[in-house]
């Protein structure tokens, strides 16, 4: 096992990776204070996981909340159903709420730990690579909105996370892309290096070789862990970790939440995103094809649905996030390594972009 730091003062947590650590007890016990513990799950994850994450918890008073698979249910009204668990167990401060899923589930779990009595603590246990990399760790937490992505939430975070590896045995081929978008992302964003080590490393990850699976989620957690320890609430550096979301996050809930996976979405944005880094003259021809050609190779789409057209992107852009006083700003590339702090873009450049960049 590895164990990776989050260095946040009090708020301090460490990344537990390795393989088979949901049967680990130790992994959990020191980080549950009280005696009641709710599991947060969905239905695909708990025939799978469930009972050997119980196996660890029989001295804990426990309770499940089995929730519906899917990004579109990632929404206030099914938030609600942790809740009623929650109160229907008179569970109180002290209890501890355990997210056992994917980004999806961590994301709810999170949030729902964050509002319940104003704040009870919480343990991620991420089963999908994408969740391993990058939603577990940081304490963005929320659902979203019919009008926007995550509108709804709160930063907090976890007592812990525990990344098993070994449970990506079972995750399907198209879900295990989208994971490896975000891991792109990190070289683009600040690790040239690590791009280069995946650009010769994506057929061995591709095959789920265990040592460059191990290897990507490590770099990928300590890449995380130090932008959110420098800027916990994104107020500066951290937005970097948003490359192409606002293009993704506008392909997400224009299509309709769950018909692009998060991942997925992400690379087609990020492929915009250094589009428009190449109109201002900051990518080169080369490396906007290394880039493509790096999420073409895992897999990934690189161009935009043509049912979105460029009034219906401006308009779903112009609720991320970054935006300050209704104008949106945009993590852009510098080269591949280096991002920009959201920028304002002059319009024509972005409908150049949008018009033209296609496939
Ligand atoms: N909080 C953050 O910092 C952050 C970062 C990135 C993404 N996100 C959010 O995360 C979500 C996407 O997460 P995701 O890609 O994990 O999607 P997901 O949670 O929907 O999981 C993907 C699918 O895999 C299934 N699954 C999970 N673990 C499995 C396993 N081990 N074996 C088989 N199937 C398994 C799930 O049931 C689901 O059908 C989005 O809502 C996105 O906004 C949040
Ligand atoms: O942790 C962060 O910060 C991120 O931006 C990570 C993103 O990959 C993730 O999709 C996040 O949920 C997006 O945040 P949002 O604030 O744009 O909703
Ligand atoms: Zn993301």
């Amino acid at each position: 096992m590895n164990t990776l730091q989050v260095a946040l003062g009090e708020r301090s947590y460490p990344i537990y990776i390795g393989p088979d650590l949901l049967d680990q007890v130790e992994c959990y016990a020191r980080h549950i204070k009280g005696k009641q513990v709710l599991l947060v799950t969905n239905e695909t994850v708990a025939p799978l996981y469930l009972h050997r994450v119980l196996m660890q918890l029989r001295a804990y008073n426990t309770a499940q909340v089995i929730l519906p698979d899917g990004e579109q249910y990632k929404s206030l009204d099914v938030l609600n159903q942790i809740f009623d668990t929650l109160l229907a167990n008179k569970f109180g401060r002290n209890a501890t709420l355990i997210a056992l899923g994917g980004g999806v589930i961590g994301d709810m779990g999170g949030f729902a730990a964050a509002c319940y009595q104003r704040g009870i603590p919480f343990i991620q246990i991420p089963t999908t690579l994408l969740a391993q990399v990058d939603s577990s760790v940081g304490g963005k937490t929320g659902v979203n909105h019919p009008l926007g992505k995550n509108m709804i939430g709160a930063f907090y975070q976890p007592q812990c996370v525990i990344a098993d590896t070994g449970v990506l045995d079972t995750l399907d081929d198209r879900q295990l892309s989208a994971g490896l978008a975000e891991v792109i992302k990190y070289g683009l964003i600040r690790d040239a290096e690590f791009f280069d080590w995946l650009d010769d490393n994506m057929d061995a990850l591709l095959v789920r070789d265990k040592k460059a699976l191990a290897y990507a989620i490590e770099r990928s957690c300590m890449n995380k862990a130090e932008v959110v320890a420098e800027d916990e609430t994104e107020s500066g550096i951290r937005a970097t970790l948003n490359l192409g979301h606002t293009f993704g996050h506008a392909i997400e809930t224009g299509l309709g939440y769950g018909e692009y996976l998060h991942g997925e979405a992400v690379a087609i944005g990020i492929c915009q995103a250094a589009d428009l880094s190449r109109r201002k003259g900051w990518l080169s021809d080369n490396e906007m094809g290394k880039i493509k050609a790096l999420l073409k190779k895992a897999r990934l789409p690189v161009y935009p649905p043509d049912a979105l057209s460029t009034e219906q992107f401006l308009q779903l852009m112009s609720v991320d996030k970054k935006n300050v006083d209704g104008e949106i700003r945009l993590i852009l590339l510098k080269a591949i390594g280096q991002a920009t702090l959201p920028v304002g873009v002059d319009e024509q450049l972005l409908r150049l972009t949008l018009e033209s960049y296609k496939s």
